[in-house]
């Protein structure tokens, strides 16, 4: 898996960072989605990098400009709930690609150590060939991210896998490195040390989810 960890150098994607994790900005949900989508934003711009570009000309009032256009089939795949945000990122450059929605959540049996990871939802086009981005703003264990992507396996086989996350714990990233192959790239914004023992990223922000659309009854 190729990891572009996109803090190792700075930028001002540092400030959304930083409000994202900061208790008092996070009162503000508005500004946590909006942080979220920003983020999306970027990480969609670096993972543009890497796409397919054919020459192409567009005529303009006074004469004729070539330049040099993404070819990609692009599906953008987000988990819900959390995923929201970052998906509405991510289209706000990618504007005419395919989108898929799943929800993956965490089940807890008898202890908050101990869950399993329950995919209910799915809407997705057909992915032969196509680019998929799959996007989370949290990789903690990275179980949801790779119970996901095997869900998806009946709908087509990509041409190529692009994971897109805010933040990762390094034991996350390490699991789904072991999951994906080799070609696949991950974009993170940043990745912390730890997970605790009810697999939240330590220091990371918190639950996303909640953050962003309020907190939910458990089940
Ligand atoms: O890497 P993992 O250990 O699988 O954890 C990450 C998952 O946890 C969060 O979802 P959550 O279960 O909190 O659902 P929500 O978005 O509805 O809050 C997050 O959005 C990921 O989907
Ligand atoms: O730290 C974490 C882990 C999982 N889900 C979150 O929203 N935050
Ligand atoms: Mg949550």
């Amino acid at each position: 898996m190729q990891i572009h960890n996109l803090t190792e150098k700075n930028s001002i994607l540092n400030t959304f960072i930083s409000e994202l994790r900061d208790v008092n900005v996070q009162k503000d949900r508005m500004r946590f989605r909006r942080n979220i989508e920003r983020v999306g934003e970027v990480l969609g711009y670096e993972l543009s990098k890497v796409l397919n570009y054919t020459p192409s000309d567009v005529k303009t009032p006074l004469g004729k400009s070539r330049v040099n256009l993404p070819q990609n089939d692009i599906v953008i795949c987000s988990i819900l709930r959390a995923g929201v945000p970052l998906h509405n990122g991510l289209l706000n450059y990618f504007d005419n690609s395919e989108n898929a929605f799943i929800s993956a959540y965490r089940h807890h049996k008898d202890n908050p150590e101990d869950f399993e990871i329950i995919v209910e939802y799915l809407a997705c086009p057909n992915l032969d060939g196509k680019t998929l981005i799959l996007a989370d703003p949290m990789l903690a264990t990275g179980q949801s991210l790779v119970s996901t992507y095997k869900a998806l396996k009946p709908y087509g086989t990509p041409k190529e896998v692009h994971l897109v996350s805010v933040i990762g714990a390094k034991p996350g990233v390490d699991y789904v490195k072991k999951h994906f192959n080799e070609n696949t790239h991950l974009w993170i914004a940043t990745i912390d040390d730890e997970l605790n023992d009810k697999g939240y990223i330590v220091p990371g922000l918190g639950d996303a989810g909640d953050l962003a659309f309020g907190n939910k009854l458990q089940h």
